[in-house]
């Protein structure tokens, strides 16, 4: 890693990522899974899962590999369509809406490998990422109307203010796929945040992070639901850092809820513990 990809004290979170009047964090509303099952051909990669994501919290989908998890991401985010049960944002039900609907509900969400376009820059990329909220047209854009000009500097101005409270101001210029991974991951991350959400999906946001990275990343999340008032619901095989910010974990297995609870229970539940010496075994074996 070189210096300049170091997290420093301008990772940190500052004041400049405050809510400004605009961005006024709202109560996320409770998001709620209910029985939720999937079957593709031949297999049932969920069985009547249900769990929920209470407002302002930050909740863990664990499980060995294979376990649903990122199913069910795919379900809550209309990529992938339930074949039973329901998802429901307060009292809005998303199952069957397309992505972008479910987007413009206020649920964003990162990949497990990035999306992001590795030619354009950060600032652009993080723009792709407001798209939504843009509210000129496409033709006064291009026109380069007034109108249009004063809405993309709002925009930009926003996309500077959560590079930084992500701590990725420093990379707006340089195009995506020259950044090494670490800092790739904080740019999804960022790029979802300027969706601005009332409910963050994160799957596996640490992969391929080193300790500092993550322990940064710890920092950023925490700060996320604290000052922008976000639920966050995040898939992560780091049980270190489910630990340190989850306050509530889901596992499942092979497609069903095992257990939910403080990540304290999760660890001393026997189905759980089971469930991963099983894995354990079988790598084993
Ligand atoms: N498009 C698909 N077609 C058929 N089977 C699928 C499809 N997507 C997932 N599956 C199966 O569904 C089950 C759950 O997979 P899923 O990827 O949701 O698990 P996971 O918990 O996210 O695993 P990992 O930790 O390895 O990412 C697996 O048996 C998988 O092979």
């Amino acid at each position: 890693m070189t210096d300049s990809h170091k997290p420093t004290d301008a990772h940190k979170p500052t004041d400049a990522h405050k809510p400004t009047d605009a961005h006024k964090p709202t109560e996320a509303p409770e998001l709620t899974i209910r029985d939720l099952t999937v079957r593709f051909a031949g297999v049932t990669a969920l069985d009547g899962v249900g769990f929920t994501v209470r407002p302002g919290t930050v909740h863990a989908l664990v499980g060995p590999n294979g376990a649903g998890k990122s199913t069910c991401f795919n379900v809550l985010s209309g990529v992938v369509r339930a074949s039973d049960g329901s998802v429901r944002l307060g009292r809005r039900e998303l199952t069957g809406l397309p992505p972008h609907r479910i987007a413009a509900l206020g649920v964003a969400r990162t990949f497990q490998n990035l999306a992001l376009s590795p030619r354009l820059d950060v600032a652009d990329n993080l723009m792709l990422g407001r798209h939504r909220l843009t509210r000129t047209g496409i033709a006064a854009a291009g026109l380069r109307l007034p109108s249009a000009r004063q809405e993309e500097a709002r925009h930009r101005a926003r996309v500077r203010e959560i590079a930084e409270f992500v701590g990725i101001a420093d990379h707006l210029a340089t195009p995506c796929g020259l950044l090494p991974y670490g800092v790739r991951k904080r740019v999804e991350l960022a790029r979802a945040l300027c969706l601005e959400p009332r409910v963050l999906l994160l799957d596996e946001p640490a992969a391929g992070m080193n300790g500092t990275e993550r322990h940064a990343l710890t920092g950023t999340l925490r700060a996320a639901r604290t000052s922008l008032g976000l639920s966050i619901l995040l898939v992560e095989h780091d049980m270190g850092l489910v630990g340190r910010i989850a306050d509530e974990v889901t596992v499942l297995d092979f497609g069903r809820r095992i257990a939910t609870g403080t990540p304290a229970q999760i660890r001393r539940d026997p189905a759980v513990v089971r469930a991963y010496l099983g894995v354990s075994e079988r790598r084993a074996g």
